[in-house]
């Protein structure tokens, strides 16, 4: 099997994680490849037995590997998207850091669960991604597309934006807010969770708009269907405002008219059997908690 490893961070349970990973590596042919920052981290700590291959982008990351393992929290496998891109490479994460929705394997999951990579026992998660375009767009690597949400907000100021919003070139709204958020079935139980959006199954083929801190209070989280093409155009006091691509950030001139849709490709992410995003969801939210029920 052929496995690439990222991670964004050297901290200490990095260790503890490469350790059991590749414990279960052993007894099982593999080609192992890292991205390179995240490597020669490792090897300052000489972790690793042999030499590996690296990568340092997506053009470098080989189309024909089996899984790309992202080894950090839900950040981390934001930006591991953008390395896999439409290359159809499933990827896995290996929850190091807090929250974990999108990085469902805990560190004391390793050496239950990598295994069944090697079984074959796990489920592709198709997860719908947005594209963002507007005229003079610079394609710079990763800025292209996202797999949580879109969002636009203001910069250098306290005062209100105007977002104004068409949905296939008919006229939805102008919102007046801090922002608005373009939120996929994966970003739902992220930043539009947080602005009151609603929570959409990973399947479900549709797409949520969700104000930032309306000053309308009759504007309102909005499902849409997933084959919408959206173009939004911002007014306000100052001259530019800011695009994030889930962590990434962009400036933009007001008065831009930027276009977001589905992109053509979509991110495949690795579930097991006994972590389906349904018990994700239970876990993180809580649910079940409560001793009345
Ligand atoms: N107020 C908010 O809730 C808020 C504000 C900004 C960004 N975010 C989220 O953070 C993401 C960027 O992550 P980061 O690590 O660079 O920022 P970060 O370090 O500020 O972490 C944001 C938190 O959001 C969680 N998160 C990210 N994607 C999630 C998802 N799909 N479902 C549930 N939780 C998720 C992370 O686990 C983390 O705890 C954005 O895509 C956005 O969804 C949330
Ligand atoms: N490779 C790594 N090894 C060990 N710990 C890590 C690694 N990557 C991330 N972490 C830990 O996880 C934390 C969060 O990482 P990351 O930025 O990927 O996720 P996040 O978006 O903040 O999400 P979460 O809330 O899930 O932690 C880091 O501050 C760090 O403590």
């Amino acid at each position: 099997m052929r496995i690439a490893v990222y991670g964004q961070y050297y901290k200490d349970n990095t260790e503890d994680i490469i350790e059991k990973m590749f414990a279960v590596f052993e007894g099982h042919t593999t080609e192992v490849i890292f991205e390179a920052k995240f490597y020669n981290a490792i090897k300052e700590k000489e972790l690793l037995k042999e030499e590996y291959a690296t990568f340092s982008n997506h053009e470098e990351l080989d189309r024909r590997f089996d899984m790309l393992i992202s080894i950090g929290g839900d950040g981390t496998m934001l930006r591991s998207a953008t390395y896999v891109r439409d290359k159809n490479i499933p990827v896995l994460g290996i929850n190091a850091g807090r929250l974990g929705f999108l990085a469902t394997v805990q560190q004391d999951e390793i050496e239950t669960l990598l295994p069944l990579i090697f079984e074959n026992k796990y489920k592709i998660s198709p997860r719908t991604l947005l594209s963002l375009d507007y005229e003079g767009m610079e394609k710079e690597d990763g800025l292209d597309f996202a797999l949580n949400e879109i969002t636009v907000s203001r910069k250098d100021t306290t005062s209100m934006i105007t977002v104004e919003v068409k949905l296939n070139g008919d006229y939805l709204n102008a919102y007046w807010a801090d922002g608005l958020i373009i939120s996929t079935p994966t970003g739902s139980t992220g930043y539009s969770l947080s602005c009151g959006g609603p929570l959409l199954i990973p399947e479900v083929n549709s797409l949520v708009i969700t104000p930032i801190a309306p000053h309308n209070l009759n504007a309102r989280p909005l499902v849409i269907p997933d084959d919408t093409e959206l173009e939004l155009k911002v007014s306000g006091r100052e001259p530019q405002h800011l695009i994030s691509l889930d962590s990434r950030i962009l400036t933009v001139d007001t008065e831009t008219s930027f276009f977001i849709k589905k992109t053509g490709f979509k991110i495949n992410m690795v579930e097991f059997p006994d972590e389906k995003f349904i018990k994700t969801l239970r876990k993180k939210l809580l649910w079940g908690e409560d001793k009345r029920n």
